[in-house]
């Protein structure tokens, strides 16, 4: 059959996965840890999309009444991001699940000879212990997290890194994501972006980010 696209590349948290509720489980343990409040699984999803250590900075921000630079810049910052990289490789899995169709459609995909890519903003070794949870990663052609290169989303570098790897001209790509921040990325590479409204996109609806397409869920990506 004759391919509509011969490289998709997926963003991961509110796309591919919820993982929202176990981030912020992570976060809460963290926190109780280091005698500070619970922050509300809202504001995890709100702070989603810039990295899993921006989110950890900003729910810290949070908590101390402080600003992100100040908890940047703190003596104890990398104390506490070693210890929420623990509690996160313990919770992984715990309460992330695939949305609909994401599985069979990314089976039919591979099946049908079509390059799978993930471009995410969550760092390497999030990215890798999540795909890994659900048994995700042999579907993957390449990964590209937040940290694999100095510019992350909307940065274009991960999508052109993906093209040029797969000698693929971006007409023949595709992205897909839930947030303005994945348009954009899409828009800088000049990859065409459907959307899918169940994600997280700072609380926004993804209609206002402009896609190409909102889709409902991963089944029309193999209709
Ligand atoms: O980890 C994040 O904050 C964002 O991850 P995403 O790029 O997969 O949405």
């Amino acid at each position: 059959m004759n391919n509509r696209f011969d490289l998709i590349l997926f963003d991961l948290d509110g796309t591919l996965i919820e993982t929202a509720p176990e981030i912020a489980d992570a976060v809460n343990d963290t926190l109780e840890a280091f005698d500070r409040p619970s922050i509300s699984q809202q504001q995890v999803n709100h702070w989603i999309g810039h990295g899993t250590r921006a989110l950890l900075i900003s729910a810290l921000a949070f908590t101390d009444k402080s600003t992100t630079e100040a908890v940047r810049k703190s003596a104890s910052f990398s104390r506490i991001e070693a210890a929420f990289g623990v509690h996160y490789q313990k919770r992984c899995g715990t309460r992330s699940h695939l949305y609909p169709h994401v599985r069979e459609a990314l089976q039919t995909l591979h099946d049908r000879g079509v390059k799978l890519a993930v471009v995410t903003n969550k760092e390497q070794r999030y990215t890798q212990a999540v795909l890994d949870a659900h048994q995700l990663t042999p579907l993957f052609a390449r990964v590209i997290s937040g940290d694999t290169f100095p510019l992350k989303k909307p940065d274009p570098m991960g999508v052109h890194d993906c093209l040029h790897h797969f000698l693929i001209r971006g007409e023949r790509a595709l992205f897909v994501g839930d947030s303005s921040i994945d348009v954009a990325t899409a828009r800088n590479a000049g990859v065409a972006v459907w959307a899918l409204p169940y994600g997280y996109n700072m609380g926004q609806p993804i209609e206002r980010a402009h896609p190409d397409r909102v889709i409902t869920d991963f089944s029309a990506l193999i209709a």
